[in-house]
């Protein structure tokens, strides 16, 4: 399914009425008031619970171990390390979720996104010849989606933009997911790619993803508009112990027997039951994930944040060009 051909009436007159009604509400919204700062965006949803210390460094100090938002933290840091998967519900007020949501749909019928549609191997690396073409090196997957990358986003009065570039978010993501005690250094950073740093997701019917690892260390998923029927997020806890290790029996494993229901594997798949607005931190660069395709007409729509352990970091040509079209 293409995006503009599934969002407008195929009536021309109809879908005059609808692009200029799209038109007139986006003029509507930007005369309205709109977040422009971390502060804005953080009231009414749990991200509140950053505000509530003076300074980003105080927050995990121990005079504050009673407070709020360390149960939190520490909810989701024991989540994620023992599950590969940490849940907020609410973490952004539904007012922003429905301009994130407008933001990424008025971008798609601009144009200003890509589609993709290519095969992809599960690891993002390109073909290896030395191993056959079913083996899971080279074994491929079949996804479709939209993406606005973060180079289509008003850098300057998007909620997601803002949200991505805030050292209150990154102070807190660095905190649930840097808690491996091989890892002594706590610092995170965000992307230094252009495009893959924070961007919209718009699945459309059909439209999934295959199990694939990420090429960025940190995923953050903001749940915007979750899939009515279908459009799972799928996560195989425990695919690879390190971000490159090959592991092709586990891998193997996975694609094999992943749709019984009764399998081992499927038991170890976390689908955390997501809303709009829900944070979900997933460990993506060492477990296999995956989008079951969508079924409803309604598309599902999600903002994935991106973080590294160090500055400058780029995802791969092959992801870069099979994804994002860059
Ligand atoms: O859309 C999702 O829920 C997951 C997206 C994802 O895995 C990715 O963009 O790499
Ligand atoms: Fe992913």
């Amino acid at each position: 399914g293409f995006g503009l051909t599934n969002l407008l009436p195929s009536n021309n007159d109809q879908r005059k009425k609808r692009l200029r009604f799209l038109a007139t509400r986006s003029n509507e919204e930007s005369s309205s008031s709109v977040a422009s700062t971390f502060e804005e965006i953080a009231r009414g949803g749990q991200a509140e619970l950053l505000l509530s210390h003076s300074s980003v460094s105080s927050y995990f100090e121990p005079e504050s171990r009673k407070g709020k938002l360390l149960r939190l933290a520490n909810q989701c840091r024991h989540s994620y390390l023992t599950t590969g998967i940490a849940h907020i519900p609410q973490f952004v007020r539904l007012d922003l979720v429905d301009k994130m949501v407008e933001e990424a749909i008025n971008l798609q019928q601009r144009e200003e996104c890509f589609y993709s549609t290519e095969d992809h191997t599960v690891y993002q690396e390109p073909n290896d010849s030395s191993f056959a073409q079913d083996h899971p090196r080279n074994a491929l997957q079949r996804s479709s989606k939209w993406i606005i990358d973060f180079d289509r986003i008003d850098q300057g009065s998007s909620p997601l933009a803002i949200l991505y570039k805030s050292p209150e978010l990154k102070a807190f993501v660095s905190y649930v997911v840097r808690s491996d005690s091989e890892i002594k250094d706590d610092a995170l950073y965000t992307s230094g790619c252009p495009y893959n740093a924070a961007y919209y997701n718009l699945y459309e019917p059909n439209d999934g993803l295959g199990w694939h690892f990420d090429k960025s260390q940190f995923g953050v998923n903001l749940e915007l508009q979750p899939g009515e029927l279908g459009g799972d997020f799928e996560l195989c806890w425990n695919t690879r112990e390190d971000d490159s290790a090959w592991c092709f029996d586990k891998v193997q494993n996975v694609l094999d027997v992943s749709d019984d229901a009764h399998s081992p594997v499927a038991q170890r798949i976390q689908d955390p039951p997501v809303g709009p607005g829900s944070l979900v931190f997933f460990a993506g660069a060492r477990n296999l994930h995956r989008v079951t395709p969508v079924v409803s007409q309604k598309p599902r729509i999600n903002a994935i944040m991106t973080f590294e352990t160090q500055p400058n970091q780029r995802p791969n040509a092959y992801s870069l060009k099979k994804f994002f079209g860059r």
